[in-house]
């Protein structure tokens, strides 16, 4: 059994039973995900899906005007936003998608191939009004969230993060987090990129009404209808990249609050998704560490971080390495001749 080979490889290794702590259950899930003894980490890579909400265009729920996430996109290409800084210090890929810019890009930016153009529409519709998306619409950004894996995983990449950037998001992953863990609207809201005591009383009321509205609680095992109702186009491409990614057996570095909810849809729909992940973290924002305790899930770092792109994942990166790396050049008590516990 390949559990058990790994396992016997791992306490073989010239250290005290265990005192690898998490390195060695990563190790371990790498190498079952993986199918082999040997697991390896090629060309990690991070995708950042971008997309605006239409929700954000009232000023309801976001402290930060919609227009930051177009700039934030020309951000990420300059190489000036956190997401670049460590992806380029750990040597991680980073791929940038416009998954729904509520902007015109203009030449030369259009035909430059470092923006994975997939823009489905300009933002997704007010979901105060109606729903955010067509399930057309849905489908295609789910659909495309897949290709862009396909594409990385054909081209030698192993483990893969995702990041977002959408202004007005927190309150998708929120009213996602809400309707598929049964919980209140309340408990799910935070405080995103810094709402105030009054902004955080208003961005409740405002989900609560669009809760109302869309009868979210009702949708918990409707996790499509859910999506298309108050969903995002970088959070429905990151729910059909997260399948894509466990449908070929790449390990999967989950990041923050947003990206997440996108990992809750996901499950709702493929249950095993969850085999290929490890959590990166746990973000500052309120409601993340509820969603990690739902997954089971044991996060790597707690470093207050609450930003989003991907960042945390590519934090968390080295260490998946560091876990990997130590099963294949550790010495072995036999091969170091370092005598066992009596
Ligand atoms: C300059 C800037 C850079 C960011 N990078 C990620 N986010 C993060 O904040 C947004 C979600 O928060 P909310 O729901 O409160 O709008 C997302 O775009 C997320 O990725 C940023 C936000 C800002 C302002
Ligand atoms: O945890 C996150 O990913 C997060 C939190 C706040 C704002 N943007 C992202």
């Amino acid at each position: 059994m390949l559990r058990q080979e790994l396992q016997q490889i791992i306490d073989q290794k010239t250290k005290p039973l265990g005192a690898l702590g998490q390195l060695e259950a990563i190790a371990l899930q790498v190498g079952l995900v993986q199918n082999t003894s040997k697991p390896t980490i090629s060309k990690p890579h991070i995708v950042v899906f971008a997309a605006d909400h239409g929700i954000a265009t009232t000023g309801l729920v976001n402290p930060y005007p919609q227009a930051v996430t177009a700039q934030m996109v020309l951000n990420f290409l300059g190489g000036g936003a956190a997401i670049n800084v460590f992806c380029r210090q750990h040597h991680i890929g980073l791929s940038i998608v416009d998954a729904g810019v509520a902007c015109q890009w203009e030449e030369p930016l259009l035909q430059d191939t470092r923006l994975l153009q997939h823009k489905i529409a300009a933002g997704t519709a007010n979901y105060l009004e109606g729903p955010a998306m067509t399930a057309e619409q849905c489908a295609t950004a789910l659909h495309k969230g897949r290709e862009v894996v396909q594409q990385l995983s054909a081209a030698g990449c192993n483990t893969i993060g995702f990041g977002e950037m959408g202004i007005g998001n927190t309150s998708s992953a929120a009213l996602i987090m809400s309707s598929l863990l049964q919980l209140p609207v309340s408990e799910c809201v935070g405080r995103g990129t810094g709402a105030d005591d009054a902004q955080l009383r208003t961005k409740i009321s405002t989900l609560e009404t669009v809760s109302r509205l869309h009868q979210i609680e009702a949708l918990h095992q409707k996790p499509l209808e859910l999506l298309q109702v108050i969903g995002g186009f970088e959070i429905a491409m990151m729910t059909g990249a997260y399948l894509e990614a466990c449908a070929q057996g790449l390990v999967m570095v989950v990041d923050g609050f947003i990206t997440t909810a996108a990992l809750l849809l996901a499950r709702a729909i493929v249950p095993a998704v969850v085999n290929n992940c490890i959590f990166a973290h746990c973000s500052g924002e309120q409601g993340h560490q509820k969603m990690l305790e739902a997954l089971g899930a044991k996060p790597l770092l707690h470093l207050d971080m609450r930003l989003g792109e991907g960042t945390g994942a590519a934090l968390a990166i080295p260490l998946v390495q560091s876990a990997v790396l130590f099963v294949h050049e550790m010495a072995s008590f036999a091969s170091a001749g370092v005598s066992e516990k009596q």
